[in-house]
């Protein structure tokens, strides 16, 4: 594993076992991600970004799962860990502490039966292991850094006595509680109004950067990643079909899909609008793909495309993409 990784996924793959047979919605993905660093990952809906990093979390149910690959991880001691091959045991100690996920429904992550200051400091006293008095306090002193203002006054509340931008910051305060080494969020902010989003991500940037969390950001919303995002990887059926810089991605988009999506994609940073936009949609995934997955909706598709599949290539530096039109770069791995 590279020093400066905190996450490489290698040939992820994910099989879901499905009364209509078997869904592949993870098809070999590969994805790194920088300590310190907020990757953002984007494609239209279907294309397997919640699960290929729900798979982080090993959230899938794991009777009808089935992985593949490896999803290395550096935890909170720098040691270097296999996620899938960790027992369920071992999977807790890291859930919630050296990896946490925010989602878009609050409500996926919060007791609504408990007050919500008290669920996160029940989090650190298991995770941190606080004691109770030590837990209010600290829980209080996040409240204040994440703007759940009165602090004191919003610890006694429930979170239906909550607006749902004060929700989505009660679930940041919760998923940093343990200044996690990766945060998983996907689509924290797509519900929101735009000030109350802008707000969000403002939030999570900063507070990212200053416990040096590493960030992997699932958006349709590709104003949002040019935003906050330092690098981006776009998923085309269940693979990651172009990686870079964000500069490499807007400027110099390779693969036809990433360019029809910038396209297709409204410019003002609001938003929160699908991509819908490209003509066709993307494809089932109950095959695995021997040929381009793009084919059929590219602009671009020659007779190869039809025939053969087109492995991620390195363009330069940090920047690969699977189409045959930018061959000619060296192979990657
Ligand atoms: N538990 C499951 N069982 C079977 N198929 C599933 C399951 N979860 C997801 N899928 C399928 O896997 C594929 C990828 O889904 P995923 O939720 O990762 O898409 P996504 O890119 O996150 O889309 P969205 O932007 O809508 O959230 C889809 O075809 C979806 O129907
Ligand atoms: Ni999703």
């Amino acid at each position: 594993m590279n020093e400066h990784n905190v996450i490489e996924i290698k040939d992820l793959s994910v099989d879901f076992m499905t009364v209509r047979g078997i869904v592949y919605a993870v098809q070999g993905v590969d994805l790194s991600v920088k300590e310190g660093e907020i990757h953002g990952v984007v494609g239209e809906s279907g294309c397997g970004k919640s699960v290929s990093t729900k798979s982080i979390m090993r959230l899938h149910d794991e009777k009808h799962t089935r992985y593949s690959g490896q999803i290395l991880f550096k935890n909170g001691e720098g040691k270097e860990v296999d996620v899938l091959s960790l027992s369920e045991k071992q999977m807790q100690t890291i859930q919630g502490k050296d990896i946490a996920m925010i989602f878009q429904d609050p409500m996926t992550s919060l007791d609504p039966i408990m007050k919500a200051g008290e669920q996160i400091a029940e989090l650190v006293r298991k995770k941190l292991k606080m004691k109770k008095s030590e837990a209010k306090e600290y829980v209080l002193t996040l409240f204040e850094k994440v703007g759940i203002l009165p602090a004191e006054q919003r610890y006694e509340q429930y979170p239906f006595e909550m607006s749902g931008g004060m929700l989505q910051r009660v679930m940041i305060a919760m998923a940093l509680s343990c200044k996690p080494r990766l945060l998983i969020a996907d689509e924290p902010t797509t519900a929101l109004d735009v000030t109350i989003q802008a707000q969000i991500l403002k939030l999570i940037k900063e507070l990212a950067a200053e416990n040096n969390t590493s960030v992997i950001f699932i958006t349709h919303n590709l104003g949002v990643v040019a935003e906050i995002c330092d690098s981006i990887s776009v998923m085309y059926a269940g693979r990651i079909c172009e990686t870079g810089s964000v500069l490499d991605i807007f400027d110099n988009a390779a693969h036809p899909y990433t360019r029809a999506l910038l396209n297709s994609n409204p410019k003002e940073a609001d938003t929160g609008k699908y991509m819908a936009t490209i003509p066709g949609a993307p494809p089932l995934l109950y095959n695995k793909f021997t040929h381009c997955p793009f084919a059929e909706r590219c602009d671009k598709c020659m007779d190869k495309c039809r025939k053969e599949f087109p492995t991620l290539k390195t363009i330069r530096a940090g920047h690969e993409a699977s189409c045959f039109l930018s061959d000619g770069g060296e192979k990657n791995g």
